[in-house]
């Protein structure tokens, strides 16, 4: 397995790019560790495939350079990468039995049969496919198909790296998770290094230890779940990540202070010099009904089963806020409390506050 260094990439599709606009990847830096597990997330068109075909080595960057292990592999072609790609849709021959379907990567590069024969067992084992060992592929349903796809991507224990784009696209969604949990599981005992390509923000969570988070062609975050749900470092990912997303509210500042809808707000720590427009940014998690706070009024709500979304209006300014306990009727009249801690401000979408450490 290899470290993975992204080197001041940058693509364009059009041959004589002429601004920014022209690029789909505008500059990527990143160090991704040898055996981590990692997701790309972000919205359809944000440059995540192109990024991965970089990696892969189907497409060649603009500029930058690809280092595995601090080697130069920009203009390699994909065969020489010593990478394994696990698909959209299942990449498996129908005519061979799931047994050769899992050793063909392992034959292919000429591994006696003793060592094909104990690897495929150990995998299929880790998939919970032992029984299907025998079967032609042929007849298996979409989901065993796939997760024969993923076992080819897995059963060689000597590539670089294995991305898997977006896998789960032909998957049923009660099966979803199944797989979804498994993956986790495979990389805790294969530890390769693994890139997981997504616009699910779920299935990014449930299998990374650091996401990736893109858009528009360029990093936005990287950081845990946890960092990501608890301190976005935009707007955008504030949004993204989340059921409901983070609250995005229009803010006003005088000196040190940074108002809502005319009040006053206790914010994380101190804001940071500049200027560009300025947004509170609090997730529904982190605002609760009290006897005192933001005066407002209750719009709608919704039953999302353990908990409740409320809706409510301070002034023009619609706030979510998600409780457990009981949730005042429509049209009343309630005060919201922000917890300080978790509210920050962010000036032209980026995260302008400071963290005051307890
Ligand atoms: N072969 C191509 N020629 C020209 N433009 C392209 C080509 N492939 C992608 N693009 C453009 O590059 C940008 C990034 O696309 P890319 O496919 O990398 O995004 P993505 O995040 O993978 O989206 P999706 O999840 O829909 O595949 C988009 O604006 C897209 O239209």
């Amino acid at each position: 397995m290899a470290k993975i260094t992204l080197r001041r990439l940058r693509h364009s599709y059009d041959p004589s790019p002429k601004g920014p606009e022209d690029f789909a990847l505008k500059q990527i830096d990143l160090d991704w560790s040898d055996g981590g597990a990692y997701a790309l997330l972000g919205p359809s068109g944000c440059g995540k495939s192109t990024l991965l075909n970089i990696i892969s080595g189907l497409l060649v960057p603009t500029e930058g350079q690809v280092l595995f292990d601090g080697q130069d592999v920009t203009g390699l072609p994909p065969d020489k990468r010593n990478i394994a790609q696990v698909f959209q849709f299942p990449v498996i021959y129908d005519t061979m039995t799931v047994y050769d379907n899992l050793a063909f990567p392992l034959r292919n590069r000429g591994v006696d049969e003793s060592r094909v024969a104990a690897r495929v067992a150990e995998i299929a084992q880790m998939l919970d496919v032992t029984d299907l060992l025998g079967v032609r592929a042929a007849g298996l349903s979409p989901d065993n198909k796939q997760k024969i796809s993923m076992g080819r991507g897995l059963v060689r224990d000597d590539v670089n790296v294995v991305m898997f784009d977006e896998p789960l696209t032909v998957i049923d969604p009660h099966l979803k998770w199944k797989l979804r949990s498994k993956l986790k599981e495979l990389h805790a005992r294969v530890r390769a290094t693994m890139i997981y390509v997504t616009h699910d923000q779920t299935e990014a969570l449930t299998f990374a230890d650091q996401v990736v988070v893109m858009q528009d062609g360029e990093i936005v975050q990287i950081g845990t779940p946890v960092e990501l749900f608890e301190r976005p470092a935009h707007t955008f990912v504030g949004h993204f990540i989340g059921s409901p997303g983070m609250n995005i509210l229009p803010a006003t500042q005088e000196g040190e202070r940074v108002m809502l809808d005319g009040h006053d707000i206790a914010l994380e720590g101190p804001i940071t010099s500049g200027s560009g427009q300025l947004e509170i940014g609090i997730r529904p998690e982190f605002i609760e009904l009290a006897e005192t706070g933001l005066p407002a009024r209750v719009r709608r709500m919704a039953d999302v089963g353990r908990h409740n979304v409320v809706e409510a209006m301070i002034g023009d300014i619609p706030v979510k806020l998600v409780t457990e306990g009981p949730v005042p009727a429509q049209g009343s009249a309630v005060h919201l409390a922000f917890r300080p801690d978790h509210t920050r401000a962010y000036r032209d979408g980026w995260l302008a506050t400071e963290r005051v450490m307890p």
